[in-house]
């Protein structure tokens, strides 16, 4: 018997249906944040990141150009198993410059090409950050009412820009805003800023678009660097303003406070919204966004989403920009790990555990739990990656070593 056989076998005896796993993952699409590649640079000039986010490390061979970050990616998506989507965001344009409110759908074809030919779905960012009309980290809250037009006006472009993309390419298009807005110090005024966002966002999100090809998320945040005492778009607001609005919430699991983790908030938002977003990131002391690990949290994240039988109504997205280690293999250790994730929930026995707890069996539930974390899980995993043409375990860090080499090298 093959290893994958024998490991089969045992989940058998626990009524596992490993065949059915493997099938319902190869469905799961997760969306790679274009922005690992380059440290959040964009293809605008200056490059600079503002907005109290940070990429740390000078670890060379960094995409500057649409094509190397095309490549780059086509390296990570030939290490990964299966078809995914990528998230761009709009300091990304490809073909054409433009100011950010004036960016339209023709600025991206070529994000969209490079999609269409590799059968991959695209999501979409506004970027209300790195920019001269947002030095003071202020945007759709900002106090004077022309910047705020401006990025409203911003705000209403990415949407036309990804409701373009979810047409284009016959897949739904995340639209995902995030913004910086806040304050060093104890703010004055805490309600006018927010009431400000408010009516920015119901700017933005006046105009209807087919639901088939553009959904919008608000993402919160717990503060930003130099942006300590007050966040506008805090986490009540947006779960508030979602909740009133039809838009979705997205949680990023760096936004909240160190010990508080976004896997116990997915099956409540799950009762009450008919789908979440999420960025899934690795906060270490702050909002950090290291490369996602196979840890207890990610397994959480997971869990929470197969066992709520929400793989469809969870919109998974990446979010970490590690400017420290090669940024390709980055992309391949954050996907893999998710889709590992994935594939280990999908492997639980869930309704026999949550009868234990029913019946309030919580001996033999942790007895249970504890022994199936040793269970041959690696097995099957190898199995999904043979399944998809990619190399298993290891292996896939020789295409990263050449590809270091021949050309990552080779950028000064
Ligand atoms: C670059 C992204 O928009 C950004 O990471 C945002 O999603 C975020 O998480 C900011 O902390
Ligand atoms: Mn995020």
């Amino acid at each position: 018997m093959s290893r994958f056989e024998t490991a089969k076998a045992m989940y058998q005896e626990y009524g596992v249906d490993v065949e059915a796993a493997l099938q319902t993952l190869e469905k799961v699409k997760i969306s790679m944040h274009c922005w690992q590649g380059d440290d959040v640079s964009g293809f605008e000039n200056s490059g600079e990141l503002s907005g109290g986010i940070a990429a740390t490390g000078n670890y060379p061979g960094k995409a500057r150009t649409a094509e190397e970050l095309f490549a780059d990616m086509d390296v990570a998506f030939s290490l990964i198993p299966g078809k995914h989507k990528v998230n761009v965001h709009a300091c990304y344009a490809t073909d054409g410059k433009a100011d950010r409110n004036a960016l339209e759908p023709k600025h991206f074809q070529s994000w969209v090409q490079y999609a269409r030919e590799r059968g991959l779905g695209l999501d979409f960012n506004p970027t209300f950050f790195s920019h001269p009309k947002a030095a003071d980290s202020l945007t759709l809250s900002h106090p004077d009412a022309a910047i705020r037009s401006f990025w409203v006006e911003h705000g209403k472009a990415c949407r036309r820009i990804a409701a373009h993309f979810g047409k284009e390419l016959g897949q739904l298009c995340l639209n995902n805003v995030w913004i910086p807005d806040g304050y060093k110090d104890v703010p004055a005024d805490r309600f006018g800023p927010r009431e400000r966002l408010r009516n920015s966002l119901d700017a933005i999100f006046a105009e209807k678009f087919n639901p088939e090809h553009i959904v919008d998320s608000v993402e919160s945040k717990v503060f930003g660097i130099g942006l300590e005492s007050y966040t506008v778009g805090s986490h009540e607001f947006y779960l508030s303003y979602a909740a009133q609005n039809g838009v979705l919430c997205l949680l990023d699991s760096g936004h909240f406070h160190p010990t508080e983790v976004i896997s116990d908030k997915i099956p409540t938002m799950l009762l009450f919204f008919d789908k979440l977003a999420l960025h899934v990131t690795r906060p270490v002391r702050w909002d950090s966004d290291h490369v996602v690990r196979f840890d207890n949290e990610l397994q959480e994240i997971a869990k929470e989403i197969v066992r709520c039988n929400a793989l469809d109504r969870v919109l998974i997205g990446l979010d970490f920009f590690d400017a420290s280690i090669n940024r390709v293999s980055a992309w391949v250790v954050g996907m893999r790990n998710m889709q590992k994730a994935l594939l280990y929930a999908l492997l639980m026995p869930h309704a026999k555990l949550a009868g234990l707890q029913t019946r309030g069996a919580f001996t033999e539930l942790m007895a249970i739990q504890e022994e199936l974390k040793l269970y041959p899980f690696g097995d099957i995993w190898d199995r999904f990656c043979e399944m998809h043409n990619v190399p298993v375990r290891c292996q896939w860090f020789n295409r990263i070593r050449d590809y270091e080499q021949t050309v990552q090298s080779k950028r000064k």
